[in-house]
């Protein structure tokens, strides 16, 4: 039975767009959580219908057949809440955009088009005078969305920086602990619901930069579209790169990073892999978990840990954010509208500072060493260690043996890096750059 209170508002007609991994988790909920969601809403939440591109694909028992419709804009037009999980920029956005003109409030978990496109959004929500909610949209379950834009809204956040993607997090750390390759790794995320449609975006880091770019915009009040951040995927990290961190007392964890320059009138956003210490709380994030670390002046050091990706944890977010635009319309109220006054100039990822760390194969001579720290020093990269493994032999006979070196250096710009690394791969005693990974 409904509780008392309510009844005595109508229902409240609720649209869900995309019933894939997370639209059935959270049409799964709508129907067997009804009761509760209408206590809690203050109204029933009642499914008026889901549009899906084939009516007639096999589905889910738990989702009504007699509720599928390949007429999203019917749909769309007859709702007073929509949610959007179709993910892509269009039809969603369009489809988004017509939602909030009818006057339909929004949830998305789309942050591809909120990273692309959030603005047109946000202005579309503001005048219609509805919500725009999107908590899954960065780091599935794991509440961060609310925290930045709502709780920490009187606080300035210096930093947030952590594993925003689940795919790629799961993909490494079966590399690391089962040796797994990057495509069988890949295959299995995919399998488990935890890989965008086209798993690219997880392995090359958009989707991390779509929801870097997401935090950016809601942490530092200034406009960051995904084409701002620097992103660098996981592709090019190998197994021989996971061993070594190993070896190094590390783990390689695609990380995002949003930070204010040091002169604090600029951003800097990047994604990239790193090597993470071992003993540092990110490394134990396994799996399709996610955290994120924000350092705020007042607040100080805040850590949000949970699962990153998967259908049923999403659609705790996504239900979450209904409950609330939909408490919104019972109650009224209205949402937090676009913060984006502070208008910081996105800085060049030059600008950036870093450690790293440089692996080498070298001519195993006197001197090389001297001749590498020379080009470090030329850019003012200052070594913090080195490590040498012993010589092999080389494959051609009667040339150098090779030994295999290892420096870290202390925190340095980006660009700085850059230029060591580019005079370190002209040397004639340098055979190859091996891997160049900055160091959290
Ligand atoms: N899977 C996950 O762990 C998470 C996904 N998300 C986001 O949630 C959204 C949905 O993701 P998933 O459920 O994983 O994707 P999915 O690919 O499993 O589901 C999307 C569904 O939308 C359907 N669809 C495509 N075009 C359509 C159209 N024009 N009309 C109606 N249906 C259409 C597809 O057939 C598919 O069934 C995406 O924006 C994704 O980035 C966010 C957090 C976590
Ligand atoms: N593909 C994403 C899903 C959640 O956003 C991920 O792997 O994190
Ligand atoms: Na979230």
């Amino acid at each position: 039975m409904p509780h008392p209170s309510s009844s005595a508002h109508p229902p409240l007609r609720v649209a869900v767009l995309g019933c894939g991994v997370v639209g059935t988790e959270v049409v799964r909920r709508l129907v067997t959580e009804a009761d509760e969601l209408a206590a809690r809403v203050g109204a029933p939440l009642e499914l008026v219908g889901v549009a899906v591109r084939d009516v007639d694909a096999e589905r889910d028992p738990v989702v009504d057949r007699a509720l599928l419709t390949g007429d999203a804009d019917a749909l769309v037009d007859k709702a007073d809440v929509v949610v959007e999980l179709i993910g892509g920029t269009e039809p969603a956005r369009t489809l988004l955009l017509r939602a909030i003109e009818h006057g339909a409030s929004v949830v998305t978990a789309n942050k591809a088009l909120l990273a692309q496109d959030g603005p047109t959004l946000y202005a579309a929500a503001d005048a219609a005078g509805v919500d725009l909610y999107f908590e899954a949209a960065v780091a599935g379950a794991i509440p961060i969305v609310r925290p930045v834009r709502e709780s920490l809204a009187g606080d300035t956040v210096r930093r947030v920086l952590g594993i925003v993607n689940g795919t790629t997090n799961y993909v490494l750390d079966r590399m690391a602990t089962d040796g797994l390759d990057l495509d069988a790794a890949v295959a299995e995320a995919q399998a488990l619901g935890y890989a965008e449609a086209d798993p690219t975006a997880d392995v090359e880091g958009y989707d991390a930069a779509a929801k870097a770019a997401i935090l950016a915009s809601l942490a530092f009040h200034t406009r960051v579209s995904i084409d701002d951040v620097d992103r660098t995927g996981i592709t090019g990290v190998t197994a021989d790169d996971v061993a070594w961190a190993a070896r190094t007392g590390h783990v390689v964890k695609l990380l995002a990073i949003a930070e204010r320059g040091a002169d604090g009138d600029g951003v800097l956003v990047r994604v990239h892999p790193a090597l993470v210490p071992s003993e540092h709380p990110l490394a134990g994030v396994r799996g399709a978990f996610n955290a994120v670390f924000v350092e705020a002046e007042a607040a100080g050091e805040l850590m949000f840990y949970g699962r990153g990706a998967g259908g049923a944890p999403t659609s705790s977010a996504v239900l979450g954010d209904l409950v609330q635009v939909a408490r919104h319309r019972v109650l009224g109220g209205k949402g937090p509208v676009e913060s984006s006054h502070a208008d910081l100039r996105v800085l060049d990822p030059g600008d950036a500072r870093t450690r790293c760390q440089l692996r080498l194969e070298v001519a195993d001579r006197p001197g090389v060493l001297a001749r590498v720290a020379t080009e470090l020093a030329a850019q003012d990269v200052s070594i913090e260690a080195v490590r040498q493994t012993p010589p092999t032999d080389p494959a051609t006979p009667g040339a150098d043996r090779v030994a295999t070196l290892v420096i870290t250096t202390h925190t340095a710009t980006e660009r700085a890096l850059r230029a060591t690394v580019e005079a370190v791969t002209g040397l004639d005693v340098v055979h190859r750059v091996v891997s160049v990974l900055p160091v959290l």
